[in-house]
């Protein structure tokens, strides 16, 4: 079968080649891939940057439908349409995963990372933890959803912005678009957006930011976003690819406001001690979303009040799909047609 692999020589470029079609086991499902979102955290497993995995099939936005499953599964049948996500598997026992916070267990298994993934014509998935997509959403932007969408979703849920208040998604790319449209269209916020690309910045505001600014044009975009907001958002959600939106994002919201990291530039955050705790500001980390989080961040895909923009690519074309992310060429997502293979 075909799949978007990690070559030996770890150097962020990944290949197309054919490898096995794996076998099913005990509690797993064994899934035909319709589709296969380009995360930018696969550039990442791909250039080593958590790890080199050689050989690694990549992915961890796949949807597709259930073909065989083996001994012990009662939770898919045949047929279903299910998600292979990032959160691939917990232990089921340990404090996070019996505490609503599954994505931090400390022996978590991860798609396209510690195990294979979702670019792929089949891939296998543990059976209790694949979430169904909905009946009414549709198939490809399901696939953006299944890390974009749930991990915006979650992170707006994680700042805790309330209807009417500010947010500002730092980044507009294939996350940051989700996020402005979850904090819009699910959580009732005033929204800016922050990008360094005019495309991005130009779909955001087609998708619900109510300002739009474009971090290399303005000089300083906290004062610029303080004084839209009458002094300060109340949350900030940073999926940019940049410690300088990171550090930008502190200094942007008012007092008892809270910073979502998402994003995972390699570099450290410089922060001002005396901002964050004379102006009890939260800065927290939000890793993905739990299977609830995504069956919820999937219906409100299939209410039709968040609408990702999918683009799809030929499986061919990921070596150029990835070149294409790396060099913030890509607005929306870019999900591979595994579908057009059948
Ligand atoms: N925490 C999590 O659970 C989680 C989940 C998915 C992805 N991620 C990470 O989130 C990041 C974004 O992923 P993506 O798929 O959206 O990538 P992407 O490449 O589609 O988007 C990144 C965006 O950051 C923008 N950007 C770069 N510098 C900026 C700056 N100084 N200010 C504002 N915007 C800037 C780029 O123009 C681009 O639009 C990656 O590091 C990825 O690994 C984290
Ligand atoms: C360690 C990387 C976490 C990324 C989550 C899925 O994109
Ligand atoms: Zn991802
Ligand atoms: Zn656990």
């Amino acid at each position: 079968m075909k799949a978007v692999v990690v070559p030996e020589h770890i150097d962020g470029s990944v290949v197309v080649t054919d490898v096995p079609v794996p076998e099913v086991g005990y509690g797993q499902a064994l899934v035909k891939l319709e589709y296969s979102g380009v995360c930018h955290t696969d550039l990442h497993v791909a250039a080593g940057d958590f790890g080199k995995v050689p050989g690694r099939i990549l992915g961890h936005e796949g949807i597709g439908i259930v073909t065989e499953v083996g001994e012990g599964v009662e939770s898919l049948k045949p047929g279903d349409r299910v998600s292979i996500a990032w959160f691939f598997q917990g232990c089921g026992h340990c404090e996070y995963c019996t505490s609503g916070r599954e994505t931090l267990c400390r022996t978590v298994k991860n798609a396209g990372y510690t195990v294979d993934g979702a670019m792929s014509e089949y891939a296998l998935v543990t059976a209790d933890y694949a979430v169904k997509v909905p009946e009414g959403l549709d198939a490809a932007q399901a696939s953006s959803i299944t890390c974009a969408g749930v991990t915006t979703y979650k992170a707006t849920k994680e700042s805790q912005v309330r209807p009417g208040q500010w947010l500002v998604a730092y980044g507009a790319g294939g996350l940051g678009n989700l996020a402005v449209q979850y904090a819009k269209k699910v959580f009732g916020a005033k929204v800016i957006a922050v990008d360094i690309n005019d495309d991005k910045l130009k779909f955001a505001a087609e998708t619900g930011a109510d300002v739009t600014i474009n971090g290399r044009e303005v000089e300083d975009v906290p004062a610029k976003i303080r004084e839209v907001t009458g002094g300060g958002a109340q949350a900030a959600v940073v999926t940019a690819v940049s410690k300088v939106a990171f550090n930008q994002a502190v200094e942007s919201v008012r007092a008892g406001g809270s910073v979502v990291a998402v994003g995972l530039p390699p570099e450290k955050m410089e922060l001002s001690i005396a901002k964050i705790v004379l102006d009890g500001i939260r800065v927290l980390g939000s890793l993905v979303g739990t299977r609830q989080d995504l069956a919820e961040a999937f219906q409100f895909g299939a209410d039709g009040l968040v609408v990702p923009l999918v683009q799809l690519r030929k499986v061919e074309e990921a070596p150029q799909v990835f070149e294409e992310m790396g060099a913030g060429k890509i607005t929306g997502r870019m999900v591979l047609d595994f579908a057009s293979i059948w």
